[in-house]
Formats: C-alpha cells, structure tokens, sequence
C-alpha cells in the first residue's frame, strides 16, 4: 500500500530569515522532523535561540549563522559553514524578506533598492550559491517566499509587489534551468501571515481581522506555511517544479468576493 512520503530527516535545509516569523516556524518545522537545519538573520544573538531550541527539543540540528542575504560575502560564509557542519544543503528556503508600506511617489531610491535588494536579490545570492553546491552534489529543492502582493496589485506595495513577482517568475525559470541537475525549485505565495515583521509593519497585533474592510480572510499561522514548504521539499512533491503555490485561507462566510484579500 503506498504511503505518502513527507520526510526530511538527515537531510540539510538552509533557512533564510529565521529568527522569528514564518521563517522561524519552518526551521523549527524540518528541524521536529529530523533535518539538519542552518538558520541565519542579520544578528547573531536573536538566531541563537531559535537554534537552541532547535537542538534541545527536536530530532534535527542547528546551526545559527549571522548573515544578510543583500551581502554576497555573507552569503557565501553562509553555504561555507552548512558544508563544514553538515555537508551539501539538500534544501534552500529563501525566506528573509520585508518591506515597508509607502506610495510609489514617496519611496526613494535608496528605498526602493533595499525592498529589491532584501526580496528579489537575497533569494539571487543565495540560490545562486547553494545551487552551485546542490549542483554538484547530485540535486536538492528550493523553495522561495513570494506573496499574495507578488500575484496582486495593492496600494503601498509597489516595490514590495514587483520583487515579489519576480521570484516568481525566477522560480519558474530556474525550475526549468536546473531540472537537469536534479533540483526542484518552488515558491509559495501567502496571504496575511500573523508574524512580528506584519505587526509592525502593518500594525496588525492580534488574531483580529484587520480593520481594513476589503480583507475578509483570517489571518494565516506561521505554522501554516511551514506545513507547505515541508510537503514542497520532501519527496512527497517529487512531481512539482516551477509551481507557485498560494496559500490564503478561505473566504469568510457570506463574503461574495472571488479574491478574498481584495487585491485587483
Ligand atoms: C491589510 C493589507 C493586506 C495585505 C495583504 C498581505 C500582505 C502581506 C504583507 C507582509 C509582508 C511582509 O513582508 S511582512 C514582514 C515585514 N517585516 C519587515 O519589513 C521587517 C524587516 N524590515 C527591514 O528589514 C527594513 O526595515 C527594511 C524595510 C527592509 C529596510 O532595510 P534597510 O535597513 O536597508 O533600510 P533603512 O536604512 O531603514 O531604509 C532604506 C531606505 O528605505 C526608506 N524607508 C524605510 N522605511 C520607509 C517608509 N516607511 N516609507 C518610506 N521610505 C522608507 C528609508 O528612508 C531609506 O531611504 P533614504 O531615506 O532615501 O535613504
Ligand atoms: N507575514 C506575512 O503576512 C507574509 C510574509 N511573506 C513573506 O514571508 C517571509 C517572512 O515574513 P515574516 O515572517 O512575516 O517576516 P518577519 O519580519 O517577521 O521576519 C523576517 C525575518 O527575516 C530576517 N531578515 C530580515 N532582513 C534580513 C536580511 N537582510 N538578511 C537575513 N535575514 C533577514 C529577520 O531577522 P533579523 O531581523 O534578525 O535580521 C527575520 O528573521 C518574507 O519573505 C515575507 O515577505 C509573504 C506574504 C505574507
């Protein structure tokens, strides 16, 4: 009888962006199921807990690197130290990301190049230089953060959306670049995700629905996306490559949108 195949234990994952949030909720994730995981944000002290805890409560390992993905350098210290701790990542997140909420008119240049920059050009680096290890060890999979604001228009999200769109568009690209080395590449693309970073960029602090009335949808668990990119890495998707999966919960009762969040 077969049985679906969801495992990642003794495999090495590499999560971008995870000392708190959704980044955090997918390294401790692979970490429960047994996988050798290296976190890293940009200060060392608050990836150190994650890690620890990582450690001491899971089957897996942790390995807390300080490390921005804007900084090549950083990033290739980065891919160094999993080599050295654990061997050649089977697994890349890029998940670090943010961004500020602004209209187009008032973000200047140097703004608009650091949402780029964290977004669009992190998940560059680092795919760029995992996937040449992956390369050469036989495979791996890839999964990249975009976001409902990738798919969808919305005010104050310019920057932000185009970035967003582009790892998208990346994801399906390098699916089709790298299929013959035997790595798999996705993206998924949350709705609202209740996280520290939403909190204070958008002022959202509870399970309450924000106040904006186009937004009809619960907000998402961390742990929600953290399920998806496991069954996205494991072999469980070993027929998936270039997808964009969407996930966003589903329409409040009663509510006649098609889009729940509202977003032409
Ligand atoms: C309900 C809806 C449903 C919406 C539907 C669902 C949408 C989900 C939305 C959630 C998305 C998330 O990602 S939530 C996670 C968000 N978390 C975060 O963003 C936290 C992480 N933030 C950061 O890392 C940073 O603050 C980040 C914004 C990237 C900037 O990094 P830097 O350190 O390089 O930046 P800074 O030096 O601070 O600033 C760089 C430039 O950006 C400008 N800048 C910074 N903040 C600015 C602002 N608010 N307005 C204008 N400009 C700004 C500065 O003035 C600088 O430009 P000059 O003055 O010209 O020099
Ligand atoms: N939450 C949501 O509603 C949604 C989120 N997303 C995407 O999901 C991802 C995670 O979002 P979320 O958990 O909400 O974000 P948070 O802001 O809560 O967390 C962001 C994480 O990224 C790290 N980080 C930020 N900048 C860098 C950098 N330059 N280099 C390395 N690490 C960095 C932060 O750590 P530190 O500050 O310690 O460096 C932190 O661990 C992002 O890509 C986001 O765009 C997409 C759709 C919706």
């Amino acid at each position: 009888m077969h049985e679906p195949d969801y495992a990642v234990a003794g495999k090495t994952a590499i999560v971008t962006g995870a000392s708190q949030g959704i980044g955090r909720a997918i390294a401790e994730t692979l970490g429960a199921s047994g996988a050798n995981v290296v976190i890293c944000s940009r200060a060392q002290e608050r990836v150190d807990p994650v890690a620890e805890g990582i450690d001491e409560e899971t089957e897996g390992a942790a390995l807390a690197v300080e490390c921005n993905v804007r900084e090549r350098e950083q990033v290739e210290a980065l891919v160094d130290a999993t080599v050295e701790e654990f061997g050649a990542p089977d697994v890349l997140v890029n998940n670090a990301g943010g961004e500020f909420v602004a209209p187009f008119e008032d973000i200047s240049p140097n703004g608009w190049n650091a949402i780029v920059d964290l977004n669009l050009n992190g998940t560059v680096h680092c795919s760029q230089v995992a996937g040449e290890v992956m390369r050469e060890n036989g495979g791996g999979s890839i999964v990249n953060l975009s976001s409902v604001n990738g798919q969808h228009a919305a005010p104050g999200e310019s920057h932000y959306g185009a970035a967003k769109a582009a790892i998208i568009r990346l994801t399906e690209t390098l699916a089709v670049e790298w299929a013959p080395h035997g790595i798999r590449v996705n993206c998924v693309a949350p709705g609202l995700v209740q996280t520290p970073g939403v909190a204070e960029t958008l002022g959202i602090e509870s399970e309450q629905m924000p106040a904006r009335e186009t937004v009809d949808r619960r907000i998402g668990h961390a742990e929600e996306i953290a399920d998806l990119v496991q069954f996205l890495v494991s072999p469980a998707a070993s027929f998936m490559t270039g997808e964009t999966v969407t996930a966003k919960g589903v329409p409040k009762p009663g509510n006649s949108m098609s889009d729940g969040l509202g977003l032409e």
